[in-house]
């Protein structure tokens, strides 16, 4: 039985699924053998360090550039198709905004270059911030521009949103205003949204789903509640002999010794025996531990596998 999620798309669709992606570039791979399924109606947070491939990962996603190996799909289809150019808006880096067009004027080009436009919701999105129509987009400021830039996105009604670091130059109060104006359009229209950030701490309120790429590859992917409570985090006395024998069957992600203490975050395989305190970590905590240590065993939730036979196909 599939579940219908908001306006469009179901729980049984996958927005992207990548099959052993990897992109090569002069100076070498940006990525290997990335793969994961992203199910539609998700908002799900890329992350992972500089350099780490999300710009690439996204550019793939919206056809701007090819995988040198493996395939990957949108809503089934590849990128460069009718169908999922139609589907998929995306957000880069820069802001494809003219700087010298007035707001109005960028929302009448929005409105002739989509054959699916919805002109209300672009201009509630720019009415809300109070962004006047006749200013020109070169004298807006920052957040300003990005909720223009948003306007756009929302009004062409995509059935993916791609955002490359959206909030990166924004102020704290407008961050949190124009999240929650992303999380009320998304869940409004059961739009799929996938945002790569480096702000992790933002990253627990915002998404319920996310793809850690790091060292060329993916190492967590999921549900955020799936991958929490995956890990325990255990704190107790280092009598200086590393992770003890009693943490021999679990993973390790990371130990740390402070001051007398040692700190372990792991994925258990069962209950863990020993003297240790458990704690259910912070998402920021799970996500820099697989930061600061790449080569941990990946951990991909079951709805986050791609499916072999598909795979094949
Ligand atoms: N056009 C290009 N030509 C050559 N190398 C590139 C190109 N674009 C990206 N790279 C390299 O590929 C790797 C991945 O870059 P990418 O921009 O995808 O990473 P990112 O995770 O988005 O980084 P950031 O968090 O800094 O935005 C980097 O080593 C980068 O230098």
């Amino acid at each position: 039985m599939t579940t219908a999620i908001g306006n469009r798309g179901f729980a049984g669709e996958a927005a992207i699924e990548a099959y052993g992606v990897g992109k090569r570039y002069r100076r070498g791979w940006a990525l290997k053998d990335c793969s994961f399924r992203l199910p539609a109606g998700r908002v799900c947070g890329l992350v992972g360090p500089n350099g780490a491939g999300k710009s690439t990962l996204m550019g793939m996603a919206v056809n701007l550039l090819q995988p040198t190996t493996g395939a990957i799909r949108v809503f089934g289809a590849t990128p460069g198709s009718e169908e999922a150019g139609r589907r998929t808006a995306f957000l880069g880096q820069d802001k494809p905004l003219f700087r010298r067009f007035t707001v109005a004027e960028m929302l009448r080009l929005g409105r002739e270059l989509n054959p699916v436009w919805d002109q209300g919701t672009a201009e509630a999105i720019v009415h809300s911030g109070d962004v006047p129509f006749d200013a020109r987009i070169g004298t807006l400021s920052g957040g300003q521009r990005t909720r223009v830039a948003f306007a756009l996105a929302f009004g062409r009604r995509p059935d993916l949103l791609i955002l490359d670091e959206p909030m990166a130059d924004l102020d704290p109060l407008v961050r949190q205003e124009l999240t929650s104006l992303l999380l009320a359009e998304a869940a409004e229209h059961g739009t799929t949204v996938l945002l790569s950030s480096h702000l992790l701490a933002d990253l627990e309120s915002t998404c319920d789903y996310l793809v850690v790429v790091a060292s060329g590859g993916v190492r967590l992917a999921g549900e955020v509640d799936e991958l929490l409570t995956a890990h325990t985090l255990l704190t107790g006395a280092d009598r200086g002999d590393g992770v003890r024998q009693d943490l021999a069957r679990h993973t390790v992600v990371e130990s740390r010794v402070n001051g007398g203490q040692v700190t372990v975050l792991t994925r258990p395989d069962g209950p863990v025996a020993g003297p240790w305190r458990a704690q259910a970590p912070a998402l920021e905590e799970v996500l820099l531990a697989y930061l600061r240590n790449p080569d941990t065993s990946p951990l991909i939730t079951p709805s986050a596998q791609v499916r072999k036979a598909a795979a094949a196909a």
